[in-house]
């Protein structure tokens, strides 16, 4: 089987090319401050440089190819309230261009990956895959357009995508500006560290490897046009995990500082996966023990974070 894993370079993207031993692997990535051809060190795959909005170079690249699984985005929210032309572009415009080219290519599976954000905030209880989509920042809401530009490849032109949604994955090699890179590479030195507002949201955590074998799940037996959900193992309240964090660093709270919210900050994000289980889907690795491994990760790999 031959893969193709757009923005494989990345946090998520490269641990999903790990986990695919014995397929034919090529990495399309544009190499953006968030990527890096370190993250595939060891990792068999071919590497092309190059954009998802680039219709030509998906014309050479994507055919041949069985699979495509679709990582490549700008994928921080703080980045999108600063700017969010670049995130409509490579994630929407991206996202249809690639998609227009698997079609041409007669690729036989997709796979969007995306996000619980598209949903907007929750105060309790879970969504379910036909929950509306109500995105409240650039950021979600390009994931959004994205999530609707494939359905619409799947209802209109037969295009077999399936498009999961996670919450919030840690774990090695996620770029030091998410919550719990930074914090551990700040306590790690001594440096204070920011919480937002009143640090009372919640988010749901995931190890990345659990979201990647949700993904590889989706790929085998995910149907055309259909989305599904991947749930963390742990909700804690920002301020609950800044603890965490402290305790794994061997810091105390005078390193946390209260900082100005996130502008439309939302307050929790929840998803129900019964879909995914039902196709047999588990989750392995406990937050307990998958943020121990991350921070001894973090602190035996300083040069990674500090180039
Ligand atoms: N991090 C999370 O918690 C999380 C949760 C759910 C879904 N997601 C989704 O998973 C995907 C990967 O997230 P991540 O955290 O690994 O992000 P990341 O920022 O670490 O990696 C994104 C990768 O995409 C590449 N890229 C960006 N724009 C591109 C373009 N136009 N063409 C080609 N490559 C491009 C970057 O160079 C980088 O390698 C994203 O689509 C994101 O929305 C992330
Ligand atoms: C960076 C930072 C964040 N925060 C807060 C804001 C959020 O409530 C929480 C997590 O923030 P972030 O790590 O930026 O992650 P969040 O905004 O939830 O989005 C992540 O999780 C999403 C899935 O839910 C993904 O789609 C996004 O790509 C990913 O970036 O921590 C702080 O309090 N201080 C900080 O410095």
């Amino acid at each position: 089987m031959r893969i193709l894993v757009t923005g494989g370079a990345g946090f998520i993207g490269s641990h999903f090319v790990r986990g695919l031993p014995g397929a034919s692997v090529t990495v399309l990535d544009k190499l953006t401050y968030a990527g890096r051809r370190a993250n595939l060190e060891g990792a068999a795959h071919t590497f092309v440089h190059g954009d998802i909005c680039d219709a030509g170079l998906l014309a050479e690249v994507v055919p041949g190819h069985d699979v495509v699984v679709n990582f490549a985005a700008e994928s921080h929210v703080d980045r999108s309230i600063e700017g969010a032309s670049e995130f409509v572009r490579s994630n929407v415009l991206g996202t249809q261009t690639l998609l227009q080219a698997c079609l041409e290519a007669g690729v036989a599976k997709v796979v969007q990956v995306s996000t619980d954000e598209v949903y907007g905030t929750i105060e309790s209880g879970s969504w379910t895959e036909d929950a509306p989509l109500a995105p409240r920042s650039p950021y979600a809401a390009s994931k959004a357009g994205a999530d609707l530009i494939a359905r619409s490849y799947a209802v209109t032109y037969g295009l077999d995508v399936s498009i999961t949604r996670c919450g919030n994955n840690y774990g090695p090699r996620q770029y030091p500006e998410k919550i719990i890179p930074l914090f551990v590479t700040r306590l790690l030195r001594g440096a204070t560290v920011p919480l937002y507002g009143d640090g009372g949201n919640v988010r749901d955590w995931i190890h990345v490897k659990d979201h990647c074998a949700g993904i590889r799940l989706v790929m085998d037996k995910g149907e055309p046009g259909e989305v599904y959900h991947i749930a963390g193992t742990a909700e804690l309240t920002n301020l609950e995990l800044a603890g965490r964090l402290l305790e794994a660093c061997g810091q105390g709270w005078d390193l946390v500082e209260y900082v100005e919210d996130r502008k439309g900050h939302d307050r929790r994000y929840s998803l129900d996966d019964a879909k995914l289980r039902a196709l047999g889907y588990r989750r392995e690795i406990p937050f307990e023990q998958g943020l121990k491994d991350t921070v001894r990760w973090y602190a035996g790999h300083r040069g990674w974070w500090a180039a």
